[in-house]
């Protein structure tokens, strides 16, 4: 008993999690437990549920079957701006930012949203001055300080990718979600996005679905993979990395 009390709470855990469309089982049943503050990364071949999954977690998609909590609460089926206020953010794999108003002003929408949603909110006088200053936090947290002012659809594609994820992180989300957030960059900058990834981590939980195998095996404390809707392995890079099953079906020779 005093073993199990030890364990870190969890921010996130799929029950028996199933989804089909019409006749199509995509997903027969996901079960996975995701510690708080763990950065956990599912990888699998295109086409295996990665985004379906994450569409399931984040409200998207209601489940066919089983349960999902978020830090003990069962959020399935519930809308996805309910999930957001109850602390899960996503990214998603197509830029999700408003192009024509600055980095400033796209920040700011992102924490209008949760912050300004109470009405009292408002009739204090201080309010606008505290969405200013968190808003300039989270762009320097972001690294785009000197592109405050800059309009979104004229930053390079990597600065608008870390834009992206400053808006899921605005509002204090304790879960992210990031949906493939390297796609597109080049080595560079994909080198740059992981130490900016991995300091977003920091006291948050991550689960990331991502292509590039050296992200992911740097980053991730834990990875999960995904064949045609199983999940066929969770462990540690390095039980991942040996597990001859993953091998088969998927790293093959990158292993
Ligand atoms: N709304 C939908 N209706 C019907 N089928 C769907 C729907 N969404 C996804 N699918 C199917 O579910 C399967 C899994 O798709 P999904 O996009 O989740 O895979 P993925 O692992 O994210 O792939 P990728 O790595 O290419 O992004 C695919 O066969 C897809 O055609």
């Amino acid at each position: 008993m005093a073993r199990a009390d030890r364990r870190p709470p969890l921010a996130l855990e799929l029950r028996e999690v199933s989804k089909s469309f019409g006749a199509a089982r995509i997903i027969p049943g996901v079960s996975l437990t995701v510690p708080a503050g763990e950065f956990h990364a599912v990888i699998g071949p295109n086409g295996a549920g990665k985004s379906t999954l994450f569409n399931l977690i984040s409200g998207r998609f209601a489940p066919s079957s089983g349960q999902i909590l978020l830090g003990g609460q069962p959020i399935e089926g519930r809308s996805p701006s309910v999930i957001n206020r109850m602390g899960l953010s996503r990214s998603f794999q197509i830029t999700n930012i408003f192009k024509n108003i600055s980095v400033f002003e796209n920040i700011r929408c992102a924490l209008l949203g949760p912050m300004g949603a109470a009405y009292s909110f408002w009739r204090r006088a201080s309010a606008w001055r505290e969405i200013t200053r968190e808003t300039e936090r989270l762009i320097e947290e972001i690294g785009l300080t000197a592109r405050r002012d800059t309009i979104a659809g004229s930053l390079s594609y990597a600065e608008q990718r870390l834009l992206e994820v400053g808006m899921t992180i605005a509002g204090d989300a304790s879960v992210l979600l990031l949906d493939e957030p390297m796609a597109g960059m080049n080595h560079n900058e994909i080198d740059q996005f992981s130490d900016f990834l991995r300091r977003i981590g920091e006291g948050r939980t991550v689960m990331m679905v991502e292509h590039d195998m050296n992200v992911v095996f740097t980053l991730a404390d834990r990875i999960s993979v995904l064949v045609y809707g199983e999940l066929i392995a969770t462990g540690t890079p390095a039980e991942i990395r040996q597990d001859q099953r993953v091998r088969d079906a998927y790293l093959g020779a990158e292993a």
